[in-house]
């Protein structure tokens, strides 16, 4: 059974408010997020996905509206916000600007030390860390962290929110500046943090390419509003509506429109490129085997 880690209730915000600046980010937002799964917010740029992400990290209160987190009002008098605080981990975009001690172990180390922990716990948990985000610790501890390539300075960012144990991790464009083999190495660990850790996983994008094979649910942001949600296929087969709101649509899906052309039963809703050849040699068995022959 799912529960709702975070439910946002007519959400509104607006950066400087009674200025002549003033930006209406969120205009009445309501959406849920539930335990365990991995949940995408996609939406243009300026959509209000960045600011959703600060609200449920609790650095920007949720008002006028309502956010509840395990079912409790956040805004009420006696909601603990520590634990808030404590149960939310964010990898911000550009996470490299997260590192600040000069070796990997003393970075991954900081949150637990300050949190209370012993030597013996914080050694621990850093190991564990490392270990998670594939980065052995032996190796890894006394490296140089200005010395690492871009995609291990972004594990090793990830190695610090996971020492402090949260129970939700909020991914903020985490692709950003990598290359294609380091996004691709960055998809495969956060897959594995969900099978093998459980957590909960907010992953915010502009880029719907990223998410349609990893997220259980995606949420299309428009202008501070929730334009639609759904599971990837659900949101894919509504193809005109993303093109509309400025979402590209993924290549996989893109080359699937193209074939529909040709062959208007052609599916469409194809989540990654696999994917899509599967459908195209399916496609072509069924041709033989029906013995038409289309152009
Ligand atoms: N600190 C801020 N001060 C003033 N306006 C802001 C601030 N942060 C965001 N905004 C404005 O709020 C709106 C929503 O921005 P937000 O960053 O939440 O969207 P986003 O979908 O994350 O965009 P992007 O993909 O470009 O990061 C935009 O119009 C943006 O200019």
């Amino acid at each position: 059974m799912l529960f709702e880690l975070f439910e946002l209730k007519d959400v509104r915000h607006t950066y400087l408010r009674d200025t002549p600046f003033a930006t209406e980010a969120l205009r009445g937002l309501s959406l849920t997020i539930p335990e365990h799964q991995i949940t995408a917010l996609v939406g243009p740029t300026r959509s209000g996905k960045s600011t959703v992400v600060d609200i449920l990290a609790g650095l920007i209160k949720a008002t006028p509206g309502t956010l509840f987190f395990q079912g409790e009002d956040v805004m009420a008098p006696s909601f603990d916000r520590e634990r808030l605080r404590t149960s939310v981990g964010v990898v911000f975009q550009s996470p490299e600007s997260q590192i600040f001690e000069e070796t990997v172990g003393k970075d991954v180390s900081f949150g637990p030390l300050r949190k209370g922990a012993s030597f013996a716990e914080s050694r621990r948990l850093v190991q564990t860390a490392l270990e998670d985000v594939g980065l052995p610790y032996e190796d890894f501890r006394t490296r140089y962290t200005y010395a690492l390539s871009g995609g291990e300075k972004r594990r090793v960012a990830i190695a610090g929110v996971l020492a402090l144990q949260p129970a939700v991790i909020i991914f903020d464009e985490p692709m950003a500046g990598l290359d294609p083999r380091g996004r691709r190495e960055l998809l495969a660990l956060i897959e594995h943090l969900k099978q093998t850790q459980q957590m909960t996983i907010i992953y915010a994008s502009s880029s719907l390419e990223e998410v349609v094979g990893l997220a259980d649910t995606i949420h299309v942001l428009e202008r501070g509003q929730l334009a639609f949600s759904g599971a990837p296929r659900e949101i894919l087969a509504r193809a005109n509506e993303l093109v509309k709101l400025g979402i590209e649509l993924p290549e996989a899906v893109r080359i699937a429109l193209v074939l529909r052309e040709h062959y208007p039963e052609f599916p469409t809703t194809v989540l990654t490129l696999d994917e899509l050849e599967e459908a195209i040699v399916q496609h072509e068995e069924l041709r033989i085997r029906s013995g038409r022959q289309q152009p």
